[in-house]
């Protein structure tokens, strides 16, 4: 399939030129049975993207599954332009045109990991917006064959408030937490390759649903 149309950074240019995402894109995979335990053992890469506001848990999630599949771990917050962290620091909200460039540079560097003859990678993003997600939904153009999960984390706003305000040395103080809120898109039913994950729970509780989430998906295409 051809690429799709994009503007000149790259980003495609309406929803009416993404076509992939829910059904074009499978969600899950063959596997051995032990695939969970040893992500080599999959038959396809895998992309498993963790989304969700500020606080909601991304980074802790996605460490800890990262090292659980043996993949690389990508920090979405890493890969912000200077200008964007410092909006950020500032307690101003990122606009869509703030995140475009991102979001491009976040599939791109997933697409280089499975380039590279890694076998699936994690990577976090708080992919607020469905159009967001979309963006990253085109990865399989570029990586053919690679299959893309979303690992939805959610918790009440006074919840991730809490968190993002005992959060030490983050550029994202507990002040953007209202507005990540207020432009939320929970993924809709029809985005079929949505994980959700209610993180209002312990740590443990947290991972141990994570865990089997991930296992019955890819179980489930077997
Ligand atoms: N399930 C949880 N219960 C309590 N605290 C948590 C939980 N998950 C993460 N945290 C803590 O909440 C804060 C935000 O988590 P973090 O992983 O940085 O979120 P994000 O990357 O989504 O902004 C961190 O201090 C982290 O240790
Ligand atoms: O750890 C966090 O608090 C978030 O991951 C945060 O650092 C992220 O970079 C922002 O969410 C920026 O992007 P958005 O404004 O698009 O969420």
């Amino acid at each position: 399939m051809a690429p799709p149309k994009s503007l000149p950074n790259g980003i495609p240019t309406s929803s009416n030129t993404v076509q992939p995402a829910p059904a074009a894109v499978p969600n899950g995979v063959t596997s051995t049975g032990t695939a969970v335990q040893d992500g080599a053992e999959t038959k396809h890469k895998h992309i498993w993207l963790v989304t969700g506001p500020a606080g909601c848990g991304k980074s802790t999630v996605a460490k800890a599954l990262a090292t659980h599949l043996n993949m690389p771990y990508i920090e979405g917050d890493e890969f912000h332009p200077p200008a964007n962290i410092e909006k950020m620091s500032n307690g101003i909200p990122l606009t869509d045109a703030d995140r475009w460039d991102w979001l491009t540079a976040l599939r791109q560097e997933s697409v280089r990991h499975i380039d590279a003859g890694n076998h699936g990678v994690v990577l976090t993003c708080s992919a607020l917006k469905r159009k967001y997600r979309d963006v990253i939904r085109v990865a399989p153009y570029f990586a053919p064959g690679v299959f893309l999960h979303f690992i939805y984390l959610h918790a009440p706003e006074e919840v991730l408030l809490k968190r993002v305000g005992a959060r030490q040395g983050h550029y994202m103080g507990a002040n953007m937490v209202h507005s990540q809120f207020s432009i939320l898109e929970p993924p809709m039913e029809d985005e079929t390759d949505v994980i959700s994950i209610d993180v209002s729970r312990t740590p443990q509780e947290v991972m141990d649903d994570v865990l089997a989430q991930v296992q019955q998906t890819m179980e489930s295409d077997e």
